[in-house]
């Protein structure tokens, strides 16, 4: 790192006993697995057990699978490396000299993604610990909503009491909302300030959702700004309108000013020209058209971008950021710095495994080790020339842009030119979501936009502060989440299958580790299809009596017995390291298997599709809010079902088929001692354990998120056809 006192940010890895004991593992682990393998292979059942042989290369073919992906999930794991700054070095040496920044926010839909929200986040980022006259604020509404505009006006007049009080109260979070919400608990905070502030945040929110009720904005609104001209054409949908860019602060601005006499950052809300002719490209077409729209405005070097319900938990993480981009030796390297994820309606027990905590906690701290951590979208600084395409050059040490561009232009044409650069036709034959910006014609455009600077020779970083530096909101039902994460798993395998494959594109350009971990996540969906043969076909032999592993006698046992539960102690410990329950990994496990069962079967499916050109990936958006009763079971960690769909049919196959397959295995071992089937029948009865909450939706619970009636039929039709279907007495 140079000279240690000067450096603006440390390095540290894993603990040295901690590490050696992990090698062990995975040199021992490695070992058995070789062993599975030469069993496998040698002990492939005669052609005349014709049943047993097919279900015996069918498992062999699942174990070479999860093999080769544990060896791929070990390149996140060998290197853990964490990073600390300097923030006072920073100042001390910089305070002048501090770039400006631009921060992104995008939204989407006034439906699912409140107004009060979306401008809670505005407002939160808007008050960094950092020069304001620095500081731009862009809001990007795919909705082009003049609810989400008029919420947005409200929030230009209520920063300039938020900011100062912030600053005057050192308050944390700056997202009024929580705020206010937390330190309601509290009688410390109550000032006379206090409540003068909340009630004005409070008057602010009951206007923008009485507006929402509405549908519209009140006339006398509507009159206090131009903006709301944009709309008075009737016939404009949020699929169908012209340009929109309104500069509600112009930094520049002499009155610019809060109630304290300090600059506000710079303000904007824009929505892109749609027309139902184009496609627009979800958010890697705001982005790009943000991008534009900022480098004619305040041209910040650095770019911090968050979606609209990730509001800043930590008034300093823009300074955290920066230490990286402005250290001396090192500074010139990184392209972009990912803040873990984090979100704040995560209940005890994380029933959607949606915290993601392992990967902030373990996967990606192996990742900065390698090479540097994925871009995931959300509470990502970027430096602004790696994101529009330049090549990182070891020779070159720029310093980063101070100047803001612009300075002549007038507000309005200023909003005039920034329109021009978000036409539809503007990308037309450029190199636009190709080479320069995001990428588009992937569903997953952060990763595959991250991976390709990395491939331009930029390292990037991951930064986790003890406090954490952005807090979103997860999906809060089943669906919801079996719908990300088809939509993740789908892009990150789109990207296996494209030019951009990490194994291939990144051959020579990254390190091999960091393209192993890449392909780690890319090839999450296709580890559905072996999942779906241990959930279906392993039952279905128990049922049969084919067993398909040693016997416990065997020696052969051996090796099976050492890799299931020496991996599956160090998942545990991995997660009592993140600060799990039990509990909580259990549920984490369950979600594995579901994503693996009903989600990423989907995923590759449509992945499938989309290369033969049948079908073109869509983004749906992730509803943000939810109707009481539903919130409430989320509250009580039920799971929701609900509705009826092929997803939970599935999942509610697999459940009665490993039931009624497990009561037939109980059976054989009682009555005829078949110990030969023992592994089999725990993984049943694992299954079985793990789909507790599914026996609970289908039969026992009255609740409106209970298993539809007609997805229990099927399912218990299957079962029953299962145990009714002649037991062939073979290969026992
Ligand atoms: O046409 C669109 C669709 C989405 N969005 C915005 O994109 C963000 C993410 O959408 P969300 O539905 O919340 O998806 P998540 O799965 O929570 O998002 C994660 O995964 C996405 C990629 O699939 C990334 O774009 C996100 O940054 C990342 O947080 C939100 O702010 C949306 O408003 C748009 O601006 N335009
Ligand atoms: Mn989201």
């Amino acid at each position: 790192m140079g000279d240690g006192s000067r450096a603006l940010f440390e390095t540290k890895g894993g603990r040295k006993l901690n590490r050696i004991w992990y090698k062990l593992y995975a040199f021992s682990a490695f070992a058995g697995l070789c062993l599975i393998w030469a069993y496998r292979a040698t002990h492939i059942p005669e052609a005349r057990e014709r049943g047993r042989r097919w279900a015996w290369i069918g498992i062999f073919g699942a174990e070479l699978w999860f093999g080769f992906y544990w060896v791929l999930t070990q390149a996140v794991r060998w290197n853990p490396t964490r990073r600390f700054t300097f923030k006072e070095r920073l100042t001390q040496r910089y305070q002048d000299k501090l770039p400006n920044v631009d921060i992104f926010v995008c939204t989407a839909d006034p439906t699912i993604e409140p107004p009060t929200m979306v401008i809670n986040t505005v407002l939160s980022v808007m008050a960094y610990e950092y020069p304001t006259e620095k500081l731009s604020v862009y809001l990007s509404d795919d909705g082009g909503s003049e609810l989400t505009f008029y919420a947005l006006l409200e929030a230009s007049r209520f920063a300039k009491t938020w900011l100062p009080f912030c600053r005057k109260h050192k308050v944390e979070p700056r997202c009024p909302a929580t705020f206010f919400e937390e330190t309601s608990k509290d009688g410390n905070h109550q000032s006379v300030d206090w409540l003068a502030t909340k009630s004005l945040y409070k008057e602010m929110e009951s206007r923008i959702d009485a507006a929402v009720k509405l549908g519209k904005v009140p006339a006398d609104q509507r009159k206090q700004h131009k903006g709301f001209s944009e709309w008075s054409c009737s016939a404009a949908t949020p699929r169908d309108h012209q340009a929109i860019v309104q500069i509600l602060i112009d930094g520049r601005d002499q009155e610019a000013e809060d109630n304290e006499g300090f600059k506000l950052p710079t303000l904007v809300y824009m929505a892109r020209e749609k027309r139902p002719t184009h496609h627009h490209n979800f958010k890697a077409g705001a982005m790009n058209s943000l991008l534009r729209v900022s480098s004619e405005i305040s041209n910040g070097a650095v770019i911090l971008n968050v979606d609209c319900d990730m509001y800043s938990n930590n008034s300093q993480t823009m300074k955290d950021a920066l230490c990286f981009f402005m250290d001396e030796e090192k500074g010139h390297e990184f392209a972009y710095v990912q803040v873990a994820q984090t979100f704040n309606n995560i209940t005890k027990n994380d029933i959607y495994g949606n915290s993601l905590r392992l990967m902030s906690e373990v996967d990606f701290y192996g990742l900065d080790g390698v090479g540097g951590p994925l871009y995931v979208g959300s509470g990502c600084f970027h430096r602004r020339e790696s994101l529009m395409g330049k090549k990182y050059d070891a020779n070159s040490k720029p310093q980063l842009e101070l100047r803001r561009n612009n300075l002549e232009a007038n507000t309005s044409t200023l909003e005039e030119k920034a329109k021009s650069l978000i036409a539809c036709r503007y990308e037309d034959n450029t190199e636009w979501g190709k080479e320069m910006g995001l990428k588009y014609g992937c569903p997953v455009e952060d990763v595959i936009t991250g991976l390709s600077i990395q491939c331009r020779g930029w390292k990037s970083i991951y930064f986790n502060p003890s406090r954490m530096g952005f807090l979103g909101v997860a999906p809060i039902t089943l669906a919801q989440t079996l719908i990300q994460h088809k939509r993740w798993s789908e892009g990150d395998l789109q990207i296996f299958c494209s030019e951009y494959c990490p194994l291939i594109f990144g051959h020579g350009k990254i390190k091999l580790a960091l393209q192993f971990a890449y392909s780690m996540y890319c090839l999450w969906a296709p580890c559905s299809f072996p999942t779906l043969y241990y959930a279906v076909v392993l039952p279905v032999t128990l049922l049969r009596g084919i067993s398909l592993y040693p016997s416990v006698n065997d020696i052969w046992f051996l090796p099976f017995a050492y890799v299931i539960t020496t991996t599956k102690i160090c998942s545990l410990l991995e997660a009592f390291g993140a600060g799990y329950t039990v509990r909580r990994w259990w549920n984490e496990q369950r979600m594995w298997l579901f994503k693996r069962l009903a989600s990423y079967p989907f995923a590759v499916v449509d992945t499938f599709l989309k290369l033969l050109g049948a079908s073109n990936s869509s983004f749906v958006i992730t509803a943000k809010v939810a109707d009481g009763e539903v919130a409430k079971r989320y509250e009580q960690e039920l799971m929701e079902f609900g509705s009826a769909s092929l997803m939970f049919t599935i999942l509610a196959m697999t459940a009665m088929l490993n039931f009624a397959c497990l009561i037939r295995g109980v059976q054989r071992l009682v009555w005829d001692g078949g110990i030969g089937l023992l592994v089999q029948l725990v993984a049943c009865a694992t299954v079985v354990l793990i789909n507790i909450p599914v026996y609970g939706a289908m039969f026992l619970r009255k609740d409106g998120g209970r298993m539809p009636s007609s997805v229990t039929f099927a399912s218990v039709g299957l079962a029953i056809l299962a145990l009714v279907i002649p037991v062939q007495q073979s290969g026992v």
